[in-house]
């Protein structure tokens, strides 16, 4: 018996790690922190000379934690490849395409928002260099959308900063594109997979592969990280995938939704049916997510479980907009999206508090960048949110955009 534990008697607080925290794993407590600056992955363009210090977005990010991850999720990325070859990854239909005077007029960077002249060529060069540019965007949802600040109005929902923008913020000349199938893709039909979701509301696969990987196009991703210029054209343009990315709840749903809905990809009526249904079950500040986040399980949490794909030309490029999930718990649905992915948008939500949580030891602002890079996403765009809960406040979108 003394060699026994006497289990009846056991104190479990004793138990347990003094630095036990709920919720957070072994590999983000023992998550090694870049020591010093020099082995920065992403590096950022200053973007005014006026503003300096402050903590670099890559200074969170060694070649060291970029492996690490690469190596922790090869098994998803192999499920996605698997896919891939498996044929399960179909074509897909341009939504948008350009006007002819429109294709003539403005310059391909005019027409072309995402993906300015040089792109291709950045995007040709190897992945393994550690160089991406990163523009952040000032955007901004309506704050009638928002649950912080709830119904003001809905007309600046993608719009520069009030302060001189001019070097950093870049608004979407979203008025050059223009809808060529009326009819959007992804809102009036539930996906077979997301049937299948549906049959089990309160069942959390966050380790299976993204069932919507099925409805990936197939660009030519290697077993290897390598290069990823798009090499399959759609029709005679080169495709191109980019991800969205971030932190649980920094808006990325309610962003693409709600410039899709400026496009012209998602009619008003359709709109206020998500307004009016979104309200009724009292989420009526996830509207514009409710374009992308389809399932009743997503929408019912107000959190994207699962990659959402929709598609738009510019002059130049068929754009594969996935949206993917910022929560933790579907990292591995985040990365089947990345996988796929030619180029990144992180969204950070500005709101004090916020911002810092997701570059957190476990924030997902950094592991999301983490996991681009280390899948060979070699461009990153970022999306500066809800400026609106910070009062539009340039102190701090400076010092968001120096981070
Ligand atoms: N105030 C304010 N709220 C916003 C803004 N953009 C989004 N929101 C709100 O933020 C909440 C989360 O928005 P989502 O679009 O679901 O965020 P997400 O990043 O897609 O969330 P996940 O995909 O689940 O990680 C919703 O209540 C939105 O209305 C904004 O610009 N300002």
């Amino acid at each position: 018996m003394a060699r026994h534990r006497n289990f009846h008697n056991i104190d479990l607080d004793d138990e347990r790690d003094d630095d036990y925290s709920y919720g957070r794993s072994v590999e983000e407590d023992n998550a090694p922190m870049s020591p010093t600056t020099a082995q920065f992955i992403y590096r950022r363009r200053r973007l005014t000379s006026s503003t300096s210090g402050g903590t670099k977005l890559s200074e969170f990010i060694s070649e060291e934690d970029a492996a690490d991850y690469a190596a922790d999720y090869a098994l998803d990325y192999d499920d996605a490849l698997e896919a891939e070859a498996a044929g399960r990854i179909s074509d897909h239909q341009p939504m948008f395409h350009l006007d002819d005077d429109q294709a003539a007029g403005p310059t391909s960077s005019a027409i072309n928002p995402f993906f300015p002249p040089g792109l291709e060529p950045r995007l040709a060069a190897s992945a393994s260099t550690p160089v991406a540019v990163s523009t952040p965007v000032t955007v901004s949802t309506p704050a009638s959308v928002g649950k912080r600040r709830p119904q003001e109005g809905e007309s600046s929902a993608v719009s520069s900063s009030k302060a001189d923008s001019s070097a950093r913020a870049t608004n979407l000349p979203l008025e050059h594109l223009k809808i060529a199938d009326k009819t959007p893709t992804r809102h009036n039909s539930k996906s077979p997979s997301r049937t299948g979701k549906q049959q089990q509301p309160n069942v959390l696969t966050p380790n299976s592969s993204s069932q919507r990987l099925t409805q990936l196009p197939n660009s030519s991703s290697t077993p290897t990280f390598s290069s990823r210029t798009l090499r399959r054209p759609t029709g005679t343009k080169p495709m191109i995938n980019m991800v969205v990315v971030g932190h649980v709840d920094a808006g990325k749903s309610t962003l693409m939704g709600h410039m899709l809905y400026l496009l012209g990809a998602v009619d008003q009526r359709t709109i206020h049916k998500y307004k009016q249904e979104s309200q009724r079950s009292g989420k009526a500040s996830f509207a514009f997510a409710w374009v992308l986040d389809e399932t009743e399980e997503e929408r019912e949490r107000g959190v994207t479980m699962d990659i959402a794909k929709t598609t738009f030309d510019t002059d130049s490029k068929h754009v594969v907009l996935l949206d993917a999930p910022g929560h933790k718990d579907f990292i591995p649905n985040m990365i089947t999206g990345a996988a796929q992915a030619d180029a990144g948008l992180l969204v950070v939500n500005a709101t004090r508090g916020e911002f810092e949580t997701g570059f957190d030891q476990g924030g997902q602002t950094r592991e999301h960048a983490m996991l681009l890079r280390s899948l060979g996403v070699a461009q990153l765009a970022v999306a500066v949110n809800k400026l609106d809960t910070i009062e539009w406040s340039q102190e701090r979108f400076d010092a968001i955009s120096e981070t």
